[in-house]
């Protein structure tokens, strides 16, 4: 797991950012995982910056999104898929037929759950998973005690998190559904890369399991400490439980410019 440590937003936006021109550049109908919640906004306003000035086109590339809440009308502004239209693909030349995300109104959730599954696998797998994590160490929706081998399906959302969402619903925690569909922890681990956005002090424990813990389904995200791929951009706050900090930056500050992330 490669850690990167940088001043603030803008500089973990300029990176990622990087690494997705860089994949749309050699693969041009690459498949790049989207995450919603505000971690990866400042990606996406990059991405759209480059967007504008011509350097990136994402005509023939396909999304998919990690999660969805259950119950939500379609024209509801906080359903994933309206939030990511509106924060990101929508802004850019992405097609929206292009873009997937798992169906929140299903009627038959099992049904839908294995479409999604079907649907990331027909495109080829995802090549780029963008991700941002709970303040209880959730990566997607999958809650403490998900299954590390779990795949797309419906999970029961925890209070902590409700109240961490409630902000996108006028603060008000009834607001947000109990329920929502996610990939799994097993379906977010075929991507061939991961790439984890975190900022702020509220996610500095999460972001301490996930890098230095051991590998626990209390900490979902450290399922990731198995992935051949993983790179964790993080503020300094957000790294600020982090034993081996001096480490992880010496390493990036002395790594070879053509490597990328
Ligand atoms: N389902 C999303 C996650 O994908 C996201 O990583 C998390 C953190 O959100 P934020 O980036 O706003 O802190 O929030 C939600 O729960």
């Amino acid at each position: 797991m490669e850690v990167v440590i940088q001043p603030g937003s803008a500089q973990i936006a300029s990176l990622v950012a990087d690494a997705v021109e860089r994949l749309l550049t050699e693969t041009p109908d690459a498949v790049l995982g989207l995450a919603t919640g505000s971690s990866p906004l400042a990606v996406y306003d990059e991405l759209v910056r480059r967007h504008e000035a011509g350097r990136i086109s994402f005509a023939r590339a396909r999304a998919f999104l990690l999660d969805e809440y259950v119950g939500l009308p379609a024209d509801h502004p906080e359903r994933y898929r309206n939030v990511i239209e509106k924060a990101f693909t929508g802004r850019v030349d992405l097609p929206s037929e292009h873009v997937q995300g798992p169906d929140g109104s299903a009627q038959d959730v099992p049904a839908a759950c294995a479409a999604y599954e079907e649907a990331i696998a027909a495109a080829g797998g995802v090549d780029l998973q963008l991700l941002g994590i709970g303040s209880d160490g959730h990566i997607a929706f999958n809650e403490p005690g998900s299954s590390l081998a779990s795949r797309t399906r419906i999970k029961t959302l925890t209070r902590q998190t409700r109240q961490d969402n409630a902000r996108f619903f006028g603060g008000d925690v009834d607001a947000v559904p109990h329920h929502c569909l996610t990939q799994g922890l097993a379906t977010i681990m075929s991507a061939r890369h991961l790439v984890l956005l975190a900022t702020g002090s509220a996610k500095a424990e999460a972001v301490h399991q996930l890098v230095e813990g051991p590998v626990s389904a209390m900490w979902p995200a450290t399922v990731m400490q198995h992935h051949p791929h993983a790179t964790v951009l993080l503020d300094g706050a957000a790294a600020s439980r982090l034993q081996l900090a001096d480490y992880y930056r010496e390493v990036f500050e002395s790594k070879p410019g053509w490597q990328g992330l």
